[in-house]
This record gives C-alpha cells, sequence and structure tokens, in this order.
C-alpha cells in the first residue's frame, strides 16, 4: 500500500498542501479529483519525489520510500514529455532500458503493450508525427513498459475518446489486478466515478474526502428517497411529510426525513406491490460540490 501522510508543502508564503494524506492500496485504482490548482499535481510529484515536501512522508508498505524505491514507480507527468523526433517502439525500449531493463525484455514488453494500446501499426513513427490522442497512449506505455510497482498518472484520460478510455482502462485494471497501487487524477468525474475502487478528493490542498466509491457515496447520502410501485403513485404528493423532487408513474424520488421515508414505504406497501425503495445515492459530481464547498 502506497501512503501519504501528513504531507505539506509551500510555495513562497503560499500552503499549497495542508497535512495531505491518503492510501492508495494494491489491487485497487484510486481516482484522484479536485479542481485548477487544488494541489493533484504537486502531490503527485512529491509521492515521484521529483518535489520536495517541507513535511510529512510517503511510504510504500510501511517504508519511507527512497530514491531506488522510486525508480520503480511508473509516472505520467503532467507536462508530458516524450521525445518528439524519437519513434514510439524505440522510446518505450529506451525508457525501459533506463530503468534498467535487458533489451530484449523490453523490446518485447514495448510490443506488448503497444498492441495491447492499438497503436502498433505506429511503432515506427516519431512521436510528434502521432495524433494528440495516439501522443496520449504513447505516454501511458511510457508509464508502464518496465513494469512499476506503483502507477501514479497524472490526467491519463484527459484528451482520449471514449474507445480509447476504455483500453487504457482495460490496461490500467490489469495492472492493478496484479496487486499494483494504481493513482490517477483526472477532471473527469463521470469516469472517475464509473472506473474507480477508491476516490481522494482535494480542494485548496487539503483532503474533503477519501474512502472507497461505495463508502463515499453512502456517507454523503442526504435525505432523498426513491420508490417505485406497481401502480400509479401520485399519492405521495398529498403526504405532507414529504417534499416530491421527481414523479413518473409508478416511480418517486422524494425529500422526507426517516420518519417520511417510513412513512410513505407503509402505505405504499398497503397500497400494492412495491418494486423499488431505497435512499438515494450521490453521484461523484454531487459529492464533489457538496464537499469541496
Ligand atoms: N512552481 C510553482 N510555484 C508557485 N506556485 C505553484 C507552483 N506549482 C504549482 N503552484 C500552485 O500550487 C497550487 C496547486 O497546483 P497543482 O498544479 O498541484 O494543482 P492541480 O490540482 O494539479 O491543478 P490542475 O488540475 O489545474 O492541474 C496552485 O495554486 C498552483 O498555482
Amino acid at each position: 500500500m502506497l501512503t501519504i501522510s501528513n504531507v505539506t508543502k509551500h510555495y513562497g508564503e503560499r500552503r499549497v498542501l495542508d497535512e495531505v494524506s491518503f492510501e492508495v492500496g494494491r489491487g485497487r485504482l484510486t481516482g484522484f479529483v479536485g479542481g485548477n490548482g487544488a494541489g493533484k499535481t504537486t502531490t503527485m510529484r512529491i509521492i515521484l519525489g521529483v518535489l520536495g515536501a517541507d513535511a510529512g512522508e510517503v511510504s510504500l508498505d510501511g517504508s519511507p520510500l527512497t530514491r531506488e524505491g522510486r525508480r520503480r514507480f511508473g509516472y505520467m507527468p503532467e507536462e508530458r514529455g516524450l521525445y518528439p523526433k524519437m519513434k514510439v517502439h524505440e522510446q518505450l525500449v529506451y525508457l525501459a532500458r533506463l530503468r534498467g531493463m535487458r533489451a530484449g525484455v523490453a523490446a518485447a514488453k514495448a510490443d506488448e503493450l503497444l498492441e495491447r494500446l492499438e497503436l502498433h501499426e505506429r511503432r515506427d513513427e516519431p512521436i510528434e508525427k502521432l495524433s494528440l490522442g495516439n501522443q496520449q497512449r504513447a505516454q501511458i506505455a511510457a508509464a508502464l513498459v518496465h513494469e512499476p510497482e506503483v502507477l501514479v498518472l497524472d490526467e491519463p484520460f484527459s484528451g482520449l475518446d471514449p474507445m480509447a478510455v476504455e483500453t487504457v482502462l482495460g490496461v490500467l485494471s490489469e495492472r492493478a489486478a496484479r496487486g499494483v497501487p494504481v493513482l490517477f487524477s483526472s477532471h473527469q468525474l463521470d469516469v472517475v466515478e464509473r472506473l474507480c475502487d477508491d476516490i481522494v478528493v482535494i480542494a485548496d490542498g487539503r483532503i474533503r474526502a477519501a474512502g472507497t466509491r461505495d463508502a463515499l457515496r453512502e456517507a454523503n447520502a442526504g435525505s432523498q428517497w426513491e420508490l417505485q410501485v406497481g401502480d400509479d403513485a401520485a399519492w405521495v404528493r398529498a403526504l405532507a411529510e414529504v417534499d416530491v423532487i421527481e414523479f413518473d408513474g409508478g416511480y418517486v424520488l422524494f425529500e422526507a426525513d426517516a420518519h417520511g421515508a417510513q412513512l410513505v414505504l407503509q402505505q405504499a406497501a398497503q397500497r400494492g406491490e412495491v418494486q423499488r425503495f431505497a435512499p438515494r445515492r450521490p453521484t461523484l459530481t454531487e459529492i464533489f460540490r457538496e464537499v469541496v464547498q
């Protein structure tokens, strides 16, 4: 497990990270979300050791990270930075070799990844000749080619079309399934919500929420409820204890306290078949709005 403990960072007088703590579990995809300037890139750079923290610690399985340990990390930086004139495959092999991989293994890994990321036909083209989406895939390949033990990716999905998002997600999920902690930042909350096991929300340099997706949705569930009955549910609108938000035939979304919700359930059961009754879980976008305020 990758553990970030009480990391604080200042730029001049400005505190851009304030006691940031969270964990990235093995075998899990963890989404790191926050608005522009929230502190995601700074945190990731500190994890990678590219930037020093003023205070706090990053450890892997309980041991503080060393320079040597970080060589086994895979990082896709925000500023990207492959060599524009170097051919895709050649570049991947070069990067893998820098991390100590033998030439033959590096070449095989590069081919395998290019195949997997559907970039194989471009293997001998210089990076600068690729479309932006394909450059992005090459960047992802560069972060993965040396079989890293930990993966940290800054906005890996930005600029990818929906098919490419699925392809990249497949590759990252495979790595996670092999026990690699995977942390990636994203502005695309719908993508994070769909893809991630765990979510970390940062705003103004402070962690506002962290945990499994389901636990976050549970914890931030308000007082909204959903009812689906076999017959018409118009009667719910007449109850004083309830505010109906949405109504469509047998479906009602309403707001009520626990007592009001029980009343609705009892009446629904007396009237006929209850097909579904549950608190409504908020979407990640709603949670995000709530916790960053
Ligand atoms: N080198 C620097 N010198 C001074 N301030 C910096 C520097 N790098 C980042 N900052 C500031 O630190 C804060 C956090 O920036 P950071 O890049 O970590 O945010 P982010 O969450 O990655 O944002 P984005 O989603 O826009 O990339 C911002 O207010 C930014 O202006």
